[in-house]
Parts: structure tokens; C-alpha cells; sequence
């Protein structure tokens, strides 16, 4: 097929080349029951969405193992960039005509782990009601206090009625915790109560955990499905779009910079410090940069930074003050962790999950910032008002666009999970829901680029230097 050159005179661009073809998609094979357990053990039925009067199932309603969704879809015709080749695709998210559950025989368990998110009691609701409403399922456990309570808590019985007004509450009502992750135990207290399918929210550690349970089960041959629900207000997990709680986090970020544009600005030489959240992914804080437009000056952990010298942040400040009269700076959580000085014992402290825990940057530059001033400018009047609102932007509930985000999440994952596939992962990609291995997603991080255009705006918007390290720029 060769595309024309149309009115316009223009050489007509060959797409031999690049006519789209099946046989260089990749289809990123989803772990299933099936692969380790017996037809005998393995019944299949008609999905009980079928019968259900709210729903009119079409032909096209129910997912094919054809119906797949390409990672990649940006292409560049001319052929300067080749597509990654082959092109990884995945299969649709969406209900099956066949499952193999029985609804009457399904015990499913849900459990949070890590740390909170926007939108973690929706996806719990949306479980609960979703496996209730769709497919009948009655028996619905929510474990406590994370992976340990798989074997250390008497489990919650959940129901469409308890968990009506969740999508309201920020946190989780199961409540959620970090380390406790014991295999055997966890594997043992699954089997012993019976559960069946088991539903595990969290972050990339969790994910991590969430695989070699996986593992564990297949390896035992439990007729157990697991799946993952990446949650993250880091936004640090990848190939999906984004994760739940993301776009309200930004926006709660954005509350917290404009309280610090206002201080700043009704100060003589006034500096708004924000802090906030990104172990090692700055997302929050570039989205918040971008969409605020007040921001002088954003440092995050994918990026180094220097304070004194040519080209650091102290001479960048000075400038700006001495135009605007004020300037408002966002940190990361997770940015110059190298910079401050750390005692032995600080550099040997860790989370009950094994991560590294963080120093208050923020508190840092502010007393940095202090002492600067003070020294080149004794006589003039300075304020910093340092703002942390870490906790605050991801303890409230989600937005609309999250909660309707968490429902098509714990919807396809129900959808996966009765349709036999285990070891997987739904989430957006390119804006479709697809179902992902598992170990995939563990493994794969979201970073900020700083070489790509998002980051070149940011630094366009805020005109902040690049810190890159001259002969002159002093490090500290
Ligand atoms: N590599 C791993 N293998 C098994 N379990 C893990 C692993 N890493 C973390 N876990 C377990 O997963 C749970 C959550 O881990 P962690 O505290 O790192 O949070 P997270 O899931 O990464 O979420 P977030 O960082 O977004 O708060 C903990 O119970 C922890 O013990
Ligand atoms: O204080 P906590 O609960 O351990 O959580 C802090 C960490 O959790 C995160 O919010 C990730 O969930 C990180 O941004 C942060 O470093
Ligand atoms: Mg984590």
C-alpha cells in the first residue's frame, strides 16, 4: 500500500515499509491456570454476565485472545525511528465469555500493602462490589494490616452494604503496612483459608511480593488466581499510563505551591519551600511544576543539584529575588538525598520493607537557605515558609477522575481473574485496558526523562539552571 501525495504536490510517502503486520507483534503471554492445572480441576462455565439484566452482551462484548493493545503507538513513517521490533502487545482487559470460577465456589481476598494512595478504598469498594454485582460472588475477605495479616489478623468480611461509602474516605480501611512479607506463611494462610482468588494493592515492592506469591502458588498447584493492582502516588511504576491517586495528588500539590506563592509574595525577599512526595521519581512535582505556573525553580531526583557557586541554586534565587521579589521552590522527596550530611546510623536506616529512609530535604534547604543569606546578605530583610504537605496529598480520597479510574482497574481485574488468568496486572496503556504479566510490572520503573520535552518545559517555564557541573560550580 502506498499513501498519496493527495492536492498538496507532496511526495507520496512509501509504507511498504511499515504497513502494520501481525507477524512482528509480539502478544506478551499472560500466565493462566490452565498451564499447570487439569481440565478436571479446571470446569469452565458461561460467564454469569450473560444473565445478568443489566447487561446486554453483543458479539463483540466479550475479550478474544486476538484482541490485543500495542505498547507502542507512536510511529514515524519516514523510518529515521524504527519501531521497537517485534512490537509487545497484550491482551485486552474486559470480561470472557468462559470463566472458570463458579461464583458460589469463589472466596476472594483483598489486601493493601506500602503506603497510602488517592483512590485505595475505591479499588477495594469496586472489588467488592464488582464481584458481588457482576458475577455473584459472596464470599469476599478483606485481610489487614498488609502481607502480614495474610497470617497474623483474623480477616474482614466485605460486602456491597460495608463498603458503599469507601470511594469517600482517603487511606484504606484495611489498613496497610510495610515489611512482614513471609512467603510460606502467607502461601500456608491462603491455602488454609480457602481463598481462591487474591486481590494485592500496592506498590513496587508489593508487586515484587505479589510475584513470588504467584510463583509460590503455581508451584504448589493451587487452584489460585493472584493478581496485582499497582498503586502508587509516586507514579513510579511502568508501562501502565499512570497509577490511581496520581492526577489527585498533583492537584492537592498544587493547592500547597499557591499557599506558598502567597507567602512568598507578601514577604520582603520571600522563598516558598514546598516539599513533596517522589522517593526516586519526581512526577509529582514536574506535574505540579507545569500546571501551576508559579514555580521558579523544581529539583527532583532524577536530576543533581548544587547550592553554592556559578550556576547553583543559591546564585539562581538571588537573581530571581532581586527581579520578582520572590520565588517559590518544589523538592522531591528523594532529591539531593547525596547532598546532606548523613551520621553512620542515618545511612544504615531502613523501613521495615528494607527502603532506604529518607532526610527532610526540605527542612535542609531551608536552614541552607538561611545560612546563605545571612552570610551574603546580613542586613536585608529574608523569610523562607517551608511547606510539607507529603502526607496531606496522599491522604485524601480521589478525585472523579481517579474514582472512575479505580473502577475500570478493579472491574478488569475481576474480568481477568475469572476468566483463569493469574500472575497478571491490569492497567492503561495508551489509554486501553490491558492485562500485563506480573512480573513485568514489578520490574518495570517510570522514571522522569530528563532528556525528553516534558522536562525541557519545565525548565523552560521556570528558567532554572541545568546544574551541570562547570569548573567553577562548586558542589554543597
Ligand atoms: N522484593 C520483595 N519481595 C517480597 N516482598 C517485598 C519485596 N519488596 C517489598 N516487599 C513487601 O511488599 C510490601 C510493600 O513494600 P513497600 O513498603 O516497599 O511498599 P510499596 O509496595 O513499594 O509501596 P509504596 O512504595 O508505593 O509505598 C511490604 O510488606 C514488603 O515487605
Ligand atoms: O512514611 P511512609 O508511610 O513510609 O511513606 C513514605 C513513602 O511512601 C511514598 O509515598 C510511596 O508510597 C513515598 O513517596 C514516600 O517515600
Ligand atoms: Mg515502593
Amino acid at each position: 500500500m502506498a499513501a498519496s501525495g493527495g492536492s498538496t504536490g507532496e511526495p507520496a510517502t512509501d509504507l511498504q515499509d511499515t504497513e502494520f503486520s501481525i507477524s512482528r507483534v509480539q502478544l506478551q503471554v499472560l500466565p493462566h491456570l490452565s498451564s499447570y492445572l487439569p481440565d478436571t480441576l479446571l470446569p469452565v462455565h458461561i460467564n454469569p454476565l450473560h444473565h445478568n439484566p443489566f447487561f446486554h452482551p453483543s458479539h463483540s462484548f466479550y475479550i478474544s485472545p486476538t484482541d490485543i493493545v500495542l505498547r507502542h503507538i507512536a510511529h514515524d513513517l519516514s523510518g529515521t525511528f524504527p519501531p521497537p521490533s517485534p512490537r509487545l502487545a497484550y491482551l485486552r482487559a474486559g470480561p470472557h465469555h468462559q470463566v472458570y470460577f463458579k461464583p458460589s465456589e469463589v472466596r476472594a481476598a483483598i489486601v493493601t500493602c506500602g503506603g497510602l494512595c488517592p483512590g485505595m478504598n475505591t479499588v477495594i469498594r469496586e472489588l467488592v462490589v464488582g464481584l458481588w454485582e457482576l458475577y455473584g460472588v459472596r464470599e469476599i475477605y478483606g485481610v489487614k494490616a498488609g502481607f502480614r495479616g495474610f497470617y497474623s489478623v483474623e480477616p474482614l468480611r466485605l460486602d456491597p452494604k460495608m463498603v458503599d461509602s469507601f470511594h469517600k474516605r482517603g487511606g484504606t480501611m484495611l489498613e496497610t503496612s510495610r515489611g512482614g512479607f513471609d512467603l510460606h506463611k502467607i502461601v500456608n494462610a491462603i491455602h488454609h483459608r480457602g481463598y481462591n482468588q487474591v486481590y494485592i494493592i500496592g506498590g513496587d515492592g508489593t508487586m515484587r511480593g505479589a510475584v513470588k506469591i504467584f510463583e509460590e502458588i503455581r508451584s504448589r498447584k493451587l487452584r489460585v488466581a493472584v493478581t496485582g493492582i499497582p498503586k502508587t502516588v509516586d507514579n513510579d511504576v511502568g508501562i501502565i499510563d499512570k497509577s490511581f491517586g496520581f492526577q489527585t495528588a498533583v492537584e492537592m500539590a498544587q493547592q500547597a505551591i499557591s499557599a506558598a506563592h502567597v507567602e512568598a509574595e507578601s514577604a520582603v525577599n520571600g522563598i516558598g519551600l514546598v516539599k513533596l512526595m517522589g522517593r526516586s521519581t519526581g512526577h509529582i512535582a514536574l506535574n505540579a511544576t507545569l500546571s501551576s505556573r508559579d514555580v521558579d525553580c523544581c529539583l527532583i531526583p532524577e536530576t543533581e543539584f548544587y547550592l553554592k557557586g556559578k550556576g547553583g541554586l543559591f546564585e539562581f534565587l538571588d537573581q530571581r529575588l532581586r527581579e520578582n521579589g520572590h520565588a517559590v521552590v518544589v523538592v522531591a522527596e528523594g532529591a539531593g538525598q547525596d547532598l546532606i550530611p548523613r551520621t553512620e546510623s542515618q545511612r544504615e536506616e531502613r523501613d521495615e520493607s528494607g527502603n532506604l529512609v529518607f532526610l527532610d530535604v526540605g527542612g535542609w534547604l531551608k536552614a541552607e537557605l538561611k545560612k546563605w543569606w545571612e552570610r551574603e546578605h546580613p542586613n536585608e530583610l529574608f523569610t523562607v515558609k517551608y511547606i510539607d504537605p507529603t502526607y496531606m496529598i496522599r491522604a485524601v480520597p480521589a478525585n472523579a477522575t481517579d474514582n472512575l479510574y479505580c473502577t475500570l482497574l478493579a472491574h478488569s481485574a475481576i474480568h481477568g481473574v475469572m476468566a483463569g488468568y493469574t500472575g497478571f496486572v491490569s492497567g492503561p496503556i495508551n489509554g486501553n485496558y490491558a492485562y500485563i504479566p506480573l512480573d513485568e510490572v514489578a520490574e518495570a520503573r517510570n522514571e522522569v526523562d530528563i532528556r525528553d520535552h516534558k522536562w525541557a518545559w519545565v525548565r523552560s517555564v521556570t528558567n532554572q539552571p541545568d546544574f551541570a557541573r562547570t569548573s567553577s560550580g562548586m558542589n554543597g
